[in-house]
Parts: structure tokens; C-alpha cells; sequence
């Protein structure tokens, strides 16, 4: 995840066409556009981890985790600051 993160850190300098990460980023939604990609992506989620479908539970799980970075570079906070709220509960 800190590599991506380095990554998003990357196109968010300099945006590219190309970019999926890019389009996510500059969305003329917004921050919205990142949050209704979560909701999207945690309902897959669900729905796979219902299903007791592992690739499908692993492929959405990835999803996720790539869209709650962008929500996170989005709305100015880093990656590292959850790693150390993480390590901060700790005991
Ligand atoms: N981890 C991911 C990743 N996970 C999912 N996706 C993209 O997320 C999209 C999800 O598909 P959807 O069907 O939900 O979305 P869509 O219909 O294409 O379009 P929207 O609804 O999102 O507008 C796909 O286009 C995937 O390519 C990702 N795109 C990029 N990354 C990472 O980001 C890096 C940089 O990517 P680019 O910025 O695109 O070069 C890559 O090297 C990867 O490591």
C-alpha cells in the first residue's frame, strides 16, 4: 500500500490522461466521485464475502483498499497517518 500510496502521491503532482488514478483525482465530482466508488466498492465486497467467493472476496478487497486511498489523498490526509493511528492502538 506504500508503494500505490507513492504512486497516487505521483499522479496527483501530475496528472495523466492515461491515469485511472488520475481521473479519480481531478473528478469534476469531487471528493463525491471518490465515495460513491467506496460505496460501490464495500457493497461488492459484501456481497462477495456473502458468497463465500474467495478470488472474488480478494479482486474487491484490492478495489477497496485502492479507493479508500484516493478518498484519503483526496481529503488531505496520508496514508501514514492511519498506519500510526493503527500503531498508536496498539497494546
Ligand atoms: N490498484 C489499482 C487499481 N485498482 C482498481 N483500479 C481501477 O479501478 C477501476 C475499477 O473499475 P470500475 O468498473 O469500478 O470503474 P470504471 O467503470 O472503469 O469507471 P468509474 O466508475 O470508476 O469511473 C478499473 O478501471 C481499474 O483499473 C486500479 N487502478 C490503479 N491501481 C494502482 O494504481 C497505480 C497507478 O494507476 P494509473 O494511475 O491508472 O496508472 C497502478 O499501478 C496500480 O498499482
Amino acid at each position: 500500500m506504500d508503494e500505490i500510496w507513492a504512486v497516487i502521491e505521483e499522479r496527483a503532482a501530475h496528472p495523466s490522461e492515461e491515469s485511472y488514478t488520475s481521473k479519480i483525482l481531478t473528478h469534476s465530482k469531487g471528493i463525491d466521485k471518490s465515495l460513491e466508488k467506496i460505496g460501490e466498492e464495500c457493497t461488492e465486497f459484501i456481497i462477495a464475502v456473502k458468497n463465500g467467493d474467495k478470488n472474488r472476496i480478494s479482486e474487491e478487497g484490492a478495489d477497496l483498499l485502492f479507493h479508500f486511498m484516493l478518498a484519503l489523498k483526496r481529503s488531505g490526509v496520508t496514508l501514514q497517518s492511519v498506519w500510526d493511528e493503527l500503531q498508536s492502538r496498539r497494546h
